[in-house]
């Protein structure tokens, strides 16, 4: 195996770096560059010096002994100024060690992974974690990295394994004696883990917005003030805005950071009957963007008004550019007026939905679970069907643990590491 090595922080310039090394040669290059070899886990002070004893820097080294590390392996940290002459310096003595090279995207995870110090779920989520930029994502990362879904994991294949070794030992005892009939409980198993999965899967659709961001569309006719909102909302002039009705033709996207959850602020062309063909075009992509969007915000020329589009339940319909505020359900881009309650409402509703987000993060866990499931409902209704078809009810079962062992990752992993590890940063 070899020794890895590589910056863990960001590149440039910065307050503190550090440099991570894992593998049986970690506590040899330590010893090489600080002279000897600190006590584990204990952050010490030491001149570090290149193979001429030149002196690269004074850093912090810690070491952590083989086992207990977040790879598993020996491995050593060098905690540098954070310039990039002193991180090139470093890497580039590191690099002349016998044993030791660069290591590639993901590769720390990737041992740990190998080390079983985490599953694969947890290495997603902390794929996300990296990539997290708003709280709701930071949360839902967490709790997929804390390893919520390889416990879950655990629950179900344990009363899989339970009921396929129920359903076979009266396969086994077929000729002597019938044990008694196992199938109530088979099934009160069976239904246990289809009910978890089910709501697993229910949630998959929101852990998915949580991760991309959710869809907010500002809809209404030419003129409402779509775009001025929209530029007041993202704080920058994003899209163009003229008295000219039929200025917006595409669709215009602004991601933000709404309530504490990721949002892409749609705007639209104005909404109306129209000879110019490019308009028409706009319009029928406004509409049918607007449609998709989790949430439509609604824009009326003034109160009374026809709204331009059916509002589904929680969408909201407000009279746009009233700068001053007579109407509880109006909004100004311009002086600002009633953004703050567009925002929290836009941002109460979604995060209500945001609740019933999942650990399934994943396309990959989306399609394990549904297999999962295809072969639970096949199972049960195996063992519906009578003794003769138990055989068959256990085969499914074993199938379903299969599904479940590809889900956190126990076989099938090398399929898509590559993948998984294409998005990672060196050093992590
Ligand atoms: N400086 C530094 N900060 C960091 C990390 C790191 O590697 N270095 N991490 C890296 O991503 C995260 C922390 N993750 C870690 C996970 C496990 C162990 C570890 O040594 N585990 C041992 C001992 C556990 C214990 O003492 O309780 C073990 O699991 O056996 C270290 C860091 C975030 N902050
Ligand atoms: N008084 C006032 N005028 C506004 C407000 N919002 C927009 N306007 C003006 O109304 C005109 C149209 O605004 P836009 O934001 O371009 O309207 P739009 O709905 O995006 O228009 P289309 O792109 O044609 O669909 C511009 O002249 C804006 O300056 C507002 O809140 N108050």
């Amino acid at each position: 195996m070899d020794t890895i090595y590589a910056l863990a922080s960001a590149r440039g310039k910065a307050g503190v770096a550090v440099v991570r090394i894992s593998g049986p040669l970690a506590f040899w290059a330590v010893e090489i560059l600080a002279g000897d070899v600190p006590p584990a886990r204990r952050a010490a002070l030491r001149l570090l010096k290149d193979r001429e004893g030149g002196v690269l820097d004074e850093a912090l080294v810690i070491c952590f002994e083989k086992g207990a590390s977040f790879t598993g392996e020996e491995s050593a940290e060098l905690q540098l100024h954070g310039s990039v002459a002193i991180v090139n310096a470093v890497l580039r003595t590191l690099a002349k060690i016998d044993g030791l090279r660069m290591a590639d995207p993901g590769e720390f995870t990737r041992r740990a992974l190998e080390n079983d110090r985490l599953d694969l779920a947890q290495v997603e989520g902390l794929a996300d974690l990296i990539e997290a930029e708003t709280e709701a994502q930071r949360r839902q990362a967490l709790r997929v990295f804390s390893g919520a879904l390889g416990e879950k994991v655990e629950r179900w294949r344990h009363a899989l394994v339970r009921s396929a070794a129920l359903l076979e030992a009266t396969i086994d005892f077929a000729d002597e004696e019938v044990p008694s009939d196992v199938s109530p409980e088979v099934l009160v198993l069976i239904a246990e883990v289809m009910i978890e999965l089910e709501t697993e899967l229910a949630g998959a659709a929101m852990s998915e917005r949580i991760r991309d961001g959710f869809e907010v569309a500002i809809v209404g006719p030419p003129n409402a003030g779509k775009s001025t909102l929209l530029n007041a909302l993202a704080g920058r002039e994003a899209a163009i805005t003229s008295e000219v009705a039929g200025t917006t033709r595409d669709v215009i996207e602004v991601r933000m950071e709404l309530g504490g959850l990721p949002v892409t602020l749609l705007d639209t062309a104005g909404l109306r009957e129209t000879e110019d063909a490019v308009e028409a075009i706009g319009i029928e992509r406004a509409r049918s963007r607007a449609q998709q969007a989790d949430l439509r915000v609604i824009l009326l020329p003034h109160a009374g008004a026809v709204p331009e589009m059916r509002p589904e339940p929680d969408d909201l319909v407000l009279v746009g550019k009233d700068d001053t505020g007579q109407d509880d359900l109006s909004v100004s881009g311009k002086t600002g007026q009633g953004i703050d309650r567009m925002v929290s409402h836009i941002s109460g509703i979604l995060s209500s939905r945001a609740l019933s987000a999942s650990s399934a993060i994943r396309d990959r866990h989306k399609i394990a679970m549904k297999e999962a499931m295809a072969s639970l409902e096949s199972a049960r209704n195996e063992v519906l069907i009578g003794a003769d078809r138990t055989e068959i009810a256990a085969e499914e079962l074993r199938k379903v643990v299969h599904s479940l062992n590809c889900l956190v990752g126990r076989i099938d992993v090398e399929t898509v590491l590559g993948e998984i590890f294409s998005s990672f940063c060196i050093g992590k």
